[in-house]
This record gives structure tokens, C-alpha cells and sequence, in this order.
């Protein structure tokens, strides 16, 4: 049985480091030292154990700083500062916003013009503004599912609108927000595939998780009728989670996918779109003075939405309250049973995965194996990403990393965090229950 312990800050830098130069090599140093052959992983938990005085000294130091602000943000004790109590994200804004000028006068709209401007590439110049407050990025406009679960991770932050994940991962980067909050899963629509692939590209790392219960609302202008209705918009993701209870209202309309479904709510407000509807969350409807025509129409009561917290530094992980740690790696090897030997080494030492998702190796896609007699077969290369149960500071962990390393051509730790443990609440669904029955008369 292996016991629990404080990670060496060796081992723990080697893991998390990860590539330098190049994103789908091994880390020179102490990870391509350790992965290499079975014979070079002792020298490393000699390292490990060396380092051990450092590593406590370097946690004190930190224990020191963090001041136990008392936060209910996950990884507020690594940050030290205290949330200032201020509403979520509304800073004044560099200009008014003109799409909205342009709505209808008689459409009675909520003034919307200090509401923030979703930042673009072409704002991303390294021009830190230093405030008190936490600054996180978000993907979409306010009204956002994104930018309540940004608020849920950190509360009272200053939210900073992104017109795409990969100006919220650059905004973090180049110190123009401190935090960037992105969704990865959602229950009922799956994997946001584009943030695995931009956590491999980028180099921050995972601090924290949230789940988010997910309610969506049907929203048009005021006064129009359902069956006005030509056309639904919204983020891809949110059209998935209500394609059943659409079909079960009758709704059987071209549907459109947009950014974000807060900037759907927002088209169809700037625009004055009496034959379009939108999905996206009740407050969309108030901040872009929407009626709602339906509420509560995911295709499950429990649609929940994951996000993960990224940040420039890792946190230190512990032992003390549950944890997640998420990794992606990739084989060289020929054959299948790499990743039978990768499940091994978790189920060997009871860690728990709770998620497997496979991304292609964007580097080298496909890999050709001739055979003289039947020709040339075609192999898709993959990234794995898996997420487990324990932290980097269980030595259990350690161990089967350290075990992963020898056969996996690739190593990296994304993240190791504390998990989101907040009681369930699942959203309230007026719809889901008769979709429930209809779909489950369909299908036998
Ligand atoms: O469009 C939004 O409001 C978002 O925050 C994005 C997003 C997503 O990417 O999955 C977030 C939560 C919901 O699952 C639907 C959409």
C-alpha cells in the first residue's frame, strides 16, 4: 500500500513542466530522465527525496502568504487576496456598445452600453492594468454561461468578456486577466473539444474546477409568438442540450449555431429579429430585455456544465480535501496496449478516472504500417486526456505517473486541483419530464 505524502518539488516541477519548446515532446531534464527507461526512474525519486526540505519550506512560505481568507474560490488560498465586493464583471467599458444603439426604439431595452466589450485578438497587447480585484477571462458576452460560472469560481471577480477561448487562454498569458474560466464538459452535449486541444497548446494550468447546472430559456423579442418562429440560434453546445424538448414543443426550425448564447440573445436584440429565438440563460434575457418564451427546456433536469480554472502557476496540491488531477499523454509505440497498461497503472493503486477523452495527435495524425501481402494500413494517432481521483501530493499518484512515463512517448500534467464538491441542485426543468416520457415511448 503506498502511502500518502508531500510531492518533492523535483518530481512535481518535472510533471507539470511539461514540453518547453515543443508541445509534443518530453521536458529535458528530470521528465525525459525519468521516462526514458525503467533504469533512469530511480535517479529521479532519489532527486525526490532530497528535495523533500525544499518543498516543505517552499509550502510554508505560501501558508505564510495565503492569510486564510476565508474564500469559498477553490484555489483562493494559493492566491492570497481577498475578493473586494463588488457585482461580477461590470467595468465601464473602452466604448459604448453600437450594435445595441441600433434596437428598435419600441422595444423597450434595458440600457446595456456599460455592459463590457468582449475583448478580441486585437486587444491582446501585454499592457497590464493592476487593480485589487481578480481579473478572469471568459469566453462570450455577459449574460454567459461562461461569465456565471466565472463568477461561481471566483466571487465578486472582474469578469473579462473574450470573443474566443483562445483570447481568454492569452489574455491569462500575457497578464491581462489573472484567471481564465472555460468549459470542457458538458452532461448531456459532451466534450468541448477545441479547450483540450488549446490546454495542450497553451501552458497554463488546470487550478480548479466548477460545475455549473445549466438552465436554458427559449428567448424572443417582447410580443412574438412561438409560432412566428423560422429560426433558433445559439452556441452549438446548447442547441445539443435542448434538441429533444425543441422537437417535443413543436419546434422544428432551422437552427443556427452562434458563439455564445448571451451573444445570441444579444443578436436578436440588436437586430430586432421578430422570426428568431434564442437558448441562453434568463439573465441573457434580462440584460438584452428578451421575453422568455419557454423556461427550463434542457433535454435533462441535471445539465450541468463543467469549467476549469486556469492560471500561469500551478497550485500545491494536498492531500487534506478531495482532488483531481488531469493529464494528457501520447505513445510512439506500435500496438494497442499502451493504454490498457495506462488504465492498469491507476486501477493497480484504486485511483478512480473519472474522464477519458481522446483528441488527434496533431503533430503527426496518422501513422502508415505497410504489409507486402495486404497493403498499407492507416493508424489515427491520438492525445489521451484522462482525469483521475487523487492528487499529485498522494504518492500513489507519483507512482503511477512514474510508471505511465516509461511507456508513453508524450507526459503531461495539465493540472491537479481541488475537486467541486458543492451539494448537487439540480435546475428546476419544465419540459425535460415531458421529453422524458415522449422520448422513452419512442424508443421502445
Ligand atoms: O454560450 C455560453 O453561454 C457559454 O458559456 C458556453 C457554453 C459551452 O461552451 O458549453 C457553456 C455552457 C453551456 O453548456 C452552453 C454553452
Amino acid at each position: 500500500m503506498e502511502a500518502a505524502a508531500a510531492p518533492a518539488p523535483a518530481l512535481l516541477d518535472a510533471f507539470f513542466a511539461g514540453p518547453r519548446h515543443h508541445q509534443l515532446r518530453p521536458a529535458a531534464g528530470a521528465v525525459a530522465g525519468c521516462r526514458s527507461a525503467r533504469l533512469q526512474a530511480q535517479p529521479c525519486r532519489a532527486a525526490a527525496r532530497f528535495a523533500r526540505a525544499d518543498w516543505q519550506a517552499a509550502c510554508a512560505i505560501l501558508a505564510s502568504n495565503s492569510g486564510g481568507s476565508g474564500s469559498t474560490s477553490p484555489d483562493a488560498a494559493s492566491d492570497g487576496r481577498q475578493p473586494a465586493p463588488r457585482v461580477n464583471g461590470q467595468k465601464p467599458p473602452p466604448a459604448p456598445a453600437p450594435a445595441l444603439e441600433a434596437a428598435p426604439a419600441e422595444l423597450d431595452l434595458v440600457p446595456v452600453s456599460n455592459l463590457p466589450r468582449p475583448l478580441s485578438i486585437s486587444d491582446l497587447s501585454p499592457a497590464p492594468m493592476h487593480g485589487s480585484q481578480l481579473r478572469v477571462a471568459y469566453q462570450g458576452v455577459p449574460g454567459a454561461y461562461s461569465e456565471a460560472a466565472a463568477a461561481k469560481a471566483y466571487p465578486g471577480c472582474d469578469a473579462i468578456p473574450c470573443d474566443q477561448f483562445e483570447v481568454a487562454f492569452q489574455a491569462v498569458e500575457l497578464w491581462i486577466a489573472d484567471r481564465a474560466v472555460l468549459p470542457v464538459e458538458n452532461s448531456l452535449g459532451g466534450s468541448i473539444h477545441r479547450n483540450y486541444d488549446l490546454l495542450l497548446r497553451h501552458r497554463l494550468h488546470i487550478v480548479g474546477e466548477v460545475q455549473l447546472p445549466v438552465h436554458h430559456c427559449l428567448l424572443a423579442l417582447p410580443g412574438v409568438r412561438r409560432e412566428l418562429l423560422t429560426r433558433v440560434i445559439s452556441h452549438p453546445q446548447a442547441l445539443a442540450q435542448c434538441e429533444l424538448t425543441l422537437n417535443a414543443m413543436g419546434l422544428n426550425v432551422a437552427r443556427e449555431a452562434f458563439d455564445d448564447t448571451a451573444g445570441a440573445a444579444e443578436h436578436i436584440a440588436a437586430g430586432g429579429l421578430r422570426d428568431t429565438a434564442a437558448i441562453a440563460s434568463a439573465r441573457a434575457a434580462e440584460l438584452y430585455g428578451l421575453q422568455v418564451l419557454a423556461d427550463g427546456i434542457q433535454d435533462d433536469a441535471g445539465n450541468v456544465t463543467r469549467f476549469v480554472m486556469l492560471a500561469r502557476e500551478p497550485i500545491i496540491p494536498r492531500t487534506d480535501r478531495p482532488f483531481k488531477t488531469s493529464i494528457v499523454f501520447a505513445h510512439d509505440a506500435d500496438g494497442t496496449s499502451i493504454l490498457f497498461k495506462v488504465l492498469s497503472a491507476f486501477a493497480f493503486r484504486d485511483i478512480s478516472l473519472t474522464k477519458i477523452e481522446s483528441r488527434p495527435h496533431r503533430h503527426r495524425p496518422i501513422r502508415l504500417v505497410d504489409d507486402a501481402n495486404v497493403g498499407t494500413a492507416k493508424h489515427f494517432e491520438y492525445m489521451f486526456y484522462i482525469d483521475f481521483q487523487a492528487s499529485m501530493a498522494d504518492v500513489r499518484a507519483q507512482n503511477a505517473l512514474a510508471e505511465i512515463q516509461e511507456f508513453t512517448s508524450f507526459l503531461r500534467v495539465l493540472g491537479s486541483y481541488p475537486m467541486d464538491m458543492t451539494p448537487w441542485e439540480a435546475a428546476p426543468s419544465s419540459w425535460s419530464s415531458r421529453v422524458d416520457n415522449s422520448s422513452s415511448s419512442r424508443q421502445h
